[in-house]
């Protein structure tokens, strides 16, 4: 027993010097937790200054209410006019409560005087009664609203996210934006609705009342307002206060956001656990944490200096009000039924003022949200290609004229003055080391990405003139970098021409799972080509990395593209399955292959070899013409040749691996 628990208070002590030094270590060693979330923003702060606001409140509520028209006209109609209504039905009941009144102050026996009252207080009982259902109906139309519009907005924030250009989430604003917009925005849109509809309740309220006072004594009417200004100002503050707190807590959000993933997380557990990364993750996330939360207790402090400055101008203006309603009623300016009635508007004025106070605030802070989904919006259309251009179907030559691509925020550009050309039917390939610039170009060549400066035609036209819809159609990427797609093993190839119509040519599912050596592999499955590859779902089943390659093979291949890039097709085959995609891989009159590997026995016998090296293209030509040469091809090909030498193969024979043949 004791010596478990001395090696449990061992393994405390360890745990918590483990944790500070963690620390302090995660202190020196990351920068980037910096709040920079300012310099992101620095543009986000014209549109938070109360005016700019309240000038945008009219088109705001346009806006809102256009939102909820396109979802739904009846619901929307049904929202606003049952609101109206149940206004105008308070109007009647408070002019029917002052008649109520009146008759009962009158002189003369109480019976003659309920008598009397009588009308009125029906009157007044049926107007209450109105203005409840009404308010019920308009509230269930308004629910109805709330999912509509939610999957309405959610539909074009994706339909923005899949539009968008590859090279906007390089710019890791644009990255922010697209988080900001999908954690706060799009939820906000169906609460510009509703506070929309909330402010018309308010306001239809208020005038209402204001309408009663009117009609009851004028002079009373200032003094709605004047109960009303302090509480607005404050709801008013606090939110504005609210959001600008957030925005310069979105980098930190973000980053523990990013830790929490890793730390909960199927696909990062074993690489946790491997490298004992635990202690230092949650030093870290504490580390954010402790900042997150101080800025909230900052946030709150300030918010609550703030309500507790409106509580009481709030409360001196309420005594100044009833000052007011007893000097008039001590100076015979209203009678004292207009005075009790007036009592009664003001309480009700109260209560509509404060919804509609409410649902501004709510609306000016929601809007700000629903702004960053506005603004993501725009801004997604700036990197959006325009739909149309010149129609193509192919092409025999691509020809790229002194290409270069410099990703954001970097000084090298990652393809620097790159010509070169590429045939119908060709085999050609990218070859050099790491960080070289292959990845970059074959994107370039793929149209994935537009070129910085340069150009790249196809037979002759540039790339930028035709249309992208039809020229991404021509080309496949079997990508490095694939993602496992959480869908069964057919759709996970399926998905690689979706919109393939019956009389369309093209390999079926199965011949392109065989000829990626994926064919026997999913047959072994539980449930083969229907087997979910998710384990995070029932029944659902996980490959390995190779298996997955060979699904990425036969996607790419079930596509059936004139141009094909293979960027490390065969990283994680095994040799019979390398072999066999390489079988498959080979020449074919209509389909152009780029294919970029660092297993230089599969490019002996592609048509060209372009060799790379900081962006630049050193050397091309043919595996016989670059080994003749010299230069970086051969000193990195026989590198690699040596490590088989001393291994012949069975028969004695040369080795080579399954190669790109004619
Ligand atoms: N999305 C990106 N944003 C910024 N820089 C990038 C990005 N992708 C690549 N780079 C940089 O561009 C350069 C070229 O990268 P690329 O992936 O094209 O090289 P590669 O030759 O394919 O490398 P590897 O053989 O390791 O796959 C590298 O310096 C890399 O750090």
């Amino acid at each position: 027993m004791t010596s478990i628990r001395v090696r449990q208070r061992r393994r405390a002590t360890e745990e918590q010097s483990e944790s500070a030094e963690q620390t302090e270590a995660a202190e020196q060693i990351l920068p980037e937790l910096e709040d920079r979330g300012w310099l992101h923003h620095a543009t986000a702060f014209s549109h938070t200054s109360f005016w700019s606001v309240a000038r945008r409140l009219p088109h705001l509520v346009r806006e809102a209410v256009a939102l909820a028209w396109s979802t739904s006209r009846v619901d929307t109609v049904a929202s606003i006019g049952l609101n109206i209504a149940a206004g105008v039905m308070t109007t009647f009941g408070l002019l029917a409560t002052s008649n109520v009144l009146r008759e009962l102050f009158a002189s003369g026996p109480t019976p003659d005087r309920v008598r009397a009252a009588a009308p009125a207080l029906v009157l007044a009982a049926l107007a209450v009664m109105a203005r409840g259902g009404l308010g019920i109906a308009a509230g269930w139309a308004q629910a109805r609203l709330t999912p509509l519009i939610n999957y309405e907005v959610e539909l074009r924030m994706f339909e923005a996210t899949t539009a968008v250009d590859l090279a906007a989430f390089d710019d890791a604003g644009f990255a922010e934006e697209m988080d900001r917009a999908r954690n706060r925005g799009v939820t906000e849109a169906a609460s510009i609705v509703d506070d929309t509809v909330n402010l018309i309740t308010g306001v239809v309220g208020v005038v209402a009342t204001a309408a009663a006072v009117t009609v009851i004594q004028p002079v009373l009417l200032p003094c709605l307002l004047l109960a009303g200004i302090p509480q607005a100002v404050t709801a008013v503050r606090m939110a504005r206060r609210q959001y600008l707190a957030m925005l310069a807590r979105i980098t930190r959000r973000r980053r523990m956001w990013m830790l929490g993933t890793l730390m909960a997380n199927r696909h990062t557990a074993a690489e946790v656990r491997a490298y004992q990364m635990r202690g230092f993750l949650l030093a870290e996330y504490r580390r954010v944490m402790s900042i997150e939360a101080r800025a909230q207790i900052l946030l709150v402090r300030a918010q609550t200096t703030t309500r507790v400055l409106g509580a009481s101008v709030a409360g001196l203006a309420s005594f100044a009000v009833y000052a007011v309603l007893g000097g008039l009623l001590l100076g015979g300016v209203v009678a004292l039924a207009a005075a009790a009635t007036a009592l009664l508007a003001l309480q009700a004025a109260h209560n509509s003022l404060g919804t509609a106070v409410q649902a501004t605030n709510s609306l000016y802070e929601d809007a700000l949200y629903y702004q960053d989904f506005r603004d993501f919006l725009d801004r997604a259309r700036t990197h959006t290609r325009a739909v149309g251009g010149e129609p193509t179907s192919g092409f025999e030559t691509i020809d790229l004229d002194e290409v270069s691509l410099r990703y954001p925020d970097t000084g090298e550009p990652a393809v620097d003055r790159v010509s070169l050309s590429v045939r119908k039917g060709q085999v050609v390939a990218l070859v050099g080391e790491n960080g070289s610039g292959k990845t970059t170009l074959a994107k370039l060549i793929a149209g994935l990405y537009r070129p910085t400066s340069g150009t790249i035609r196809w037979d002759g036209v540039d790339t930028v003139r035709l249309d992208p819809y039809d020229l991404g159609a021509q080309v496949a990427v079997m990508s490095q970098d694939w993602w496992k797609f959480p869908f069964t093993a057919g759709q996970n190839i399926m998905v690689g021409r979706h919109d393939r119509s019956a009389g369309q040519s093209g390999p079926s599912m199965v011949d392109a799972a065989e000829s990626a050596a994926a064919h026997e592999m999913i047959n072994g499955l539980p449930r083969g080509y229907e087997t979910l590859l998710d384990r995070e779902f029932k029944d659902g089943h996980d490959l390995s990395g190779g298996q997955w390659q060979r699904l990425v093979a036969a996607r790419g291949l079930y596509r059936d593209a004139r141009l094909l890039i293979c960027d490390e097709p065969s990283a994680a085959l095994d040799a019979r399955a390398e072999h066999a995609l390489f079988q498959n891989l080979r020449r074919h009159p209509d389909r152009t292959i780029v294919l970029i590997t660092h297993r230089l026995a599969n490019v002996r016998h592609a048509d060209q070899i372009y060799v790379m090296k900081h962006g630049r293209l050193i050397q091309q030509g043919n595996h016989d013409q670059l080994m003749a040469e010299g230069g970086l091809y051969r000193e990195l090909f026989e590198l690699q040749a040596s490590g088989y030498l001393d291994v012949p193969d069975h028969d004695g024979r040369e080795a080579t691996s399954g190669v790109v043949q004619g």
